[in-house]
């Protein structure tokens, strides 16, 4: 049976003026039995994903591990297929983009990865790691190539001859540096930062998210900002998504997290360590660990690790609604919890 639609589309269409518009999204990995490969069921690592962003504006997405934050992220630049939905970029429809037309078009989306020791190949010099995506996306001289290589590593922080030289001769906060120079080196205008500093040793993790905080603003970047540290995703975002076994349970201004409205949220906050003295928040509120995406609770995917949950919240999935301004909740007990 598939799945209802569980969004309040007016509420999203309502939102004008979008850069990245995505409607419904799904990934679903299949779980195959045997040699003939049988499908035997399907991780839905992403359901019914639905949201927007306007150009430089900043989305953090949070949620416990396992709740599809990455697997959102990467269906959403199309590095890993997705199952259904919608992602318009601009008024394009992305799905609809065949492998070439993709290729051309990642110039406009692009990703930085968690791990700066993964992400670039070790054999290869910084100018070949930054050349390679400008030689397919904005192809020019050698010359104009190395100028535009050194003016995007200066604008990261680094001196131009870093280009000279290989991955391994530079610091975890260096390298994380280049990843985020070889997103911004063809100009996106939307990228997916993956937990961009977890990686890092803290005493950079604020160096990098101060420099994705001046970037952002010097090219009006669209960012879709992936993190488990709540306090990074309040320092650098405008809004909020929080995300719990594939689907969306809150949206919210950043200025809204001292007044969120889904108990999975407000649990979620209760067990960031920041203190928080203008709501009385919930106490830890999870009963139990994350149930198995593959086999998920029907109505509300949180109800069996909600304490308000009734037998009513078992038999339909929730409607993100508007509450206030900006800020949606699926959440059929709104009212009562107030
Ligand atoms: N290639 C895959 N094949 C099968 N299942 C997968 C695959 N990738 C992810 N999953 C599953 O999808 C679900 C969501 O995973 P995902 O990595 O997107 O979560 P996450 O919120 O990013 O977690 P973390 O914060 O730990 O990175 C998990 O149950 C995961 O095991």
């Amino acid at each position: 049976m598939s799945p209802q639609p569980s969004v309040n589309t007016a509420a999203v269409a309502a939102d004008s003026g979008a850069l990245v518009q995505i409607s419904g999204l799904q990934k679903h990995f299949p779980i195959v039995r045997g040699l003939m490969g049988r499908e035997v069921g399907r991780v839905r690592a992403v359901e019914d994903l639905t949201f927007s962003l306007k150009a430089g504006e900043v989305l953090g997405l949070v949620g416990e591990s396992g709740s599809g934050k990455t697997t959102a992220g990467r269906s959403l630049l199309r590095l890993v297929e997705p199952t259904g939905g919608s992602i318009r970029f601009d008024g394009t429809e992305v799905t609809a983009l065949d492998t070439g037309a993709m290729r051309r078009f990642r110039r406009h989306m692009q990703m930085i990865f968690q791990d700066p020791y993964a992400s670039l190949n070790p054999r290869k010099r910084v100018r070949s790691i930054l050349g390679t995506a400008i030689d397919l996306h904005l192809p020019c001289s050698r010359s104009e190539r190395d100028d535009r290589i050194a003016a995007i590593l200066e604008k990261v922080g680094l001196p131009a001859d870093a280009m000279n030289r290989f991955p391994h001769e530079f610091s975890g906060g260096q390298r994380q540096r280049i990843g985020i120079a070889r997103a911004l080196s063809v100009e996106p205008r939307f990228v997916v930062a993956d937990e961009p500093v977890s990686a890092l040793d803290v005493s950079v993790q604020a160096q990098v998210i101060n420099l994705l905080q001046d970037l952002r603003r010097d090219m009006n970047l669209a960012m879709l900002f992936i993190s488990h540290d709540l306090s990074v995703v309040r320092y650098l975002s405008d809004r909020v998504m929080v995300m719990y076994l594939g689907r969306v349970m809150e949206i919210l201004p950043v200025a809204s997290l001292t007044r969120p409205r889904h108990p999975y949220t407000r649990a979620l906050l209760s067990a960031s360590p920041e203190p928080d003295p203008d709501h009385k928040r919930d106490r830890i509120l999870l009963k139990s660990d994350l149930p198995s995406p593959a086999n998920p609770p029907s109505g509300c995917v949180f109800r069996t690790r909600c304490l308000h949950a009734t037998a009513a919240c078992a038999a339909a999935i929730p409607v993100l609604t508007e509450v206030a301004p900006g800020h949606l909740a699926a959440c059929d007990r709104l009212t009562e919890l107030a």
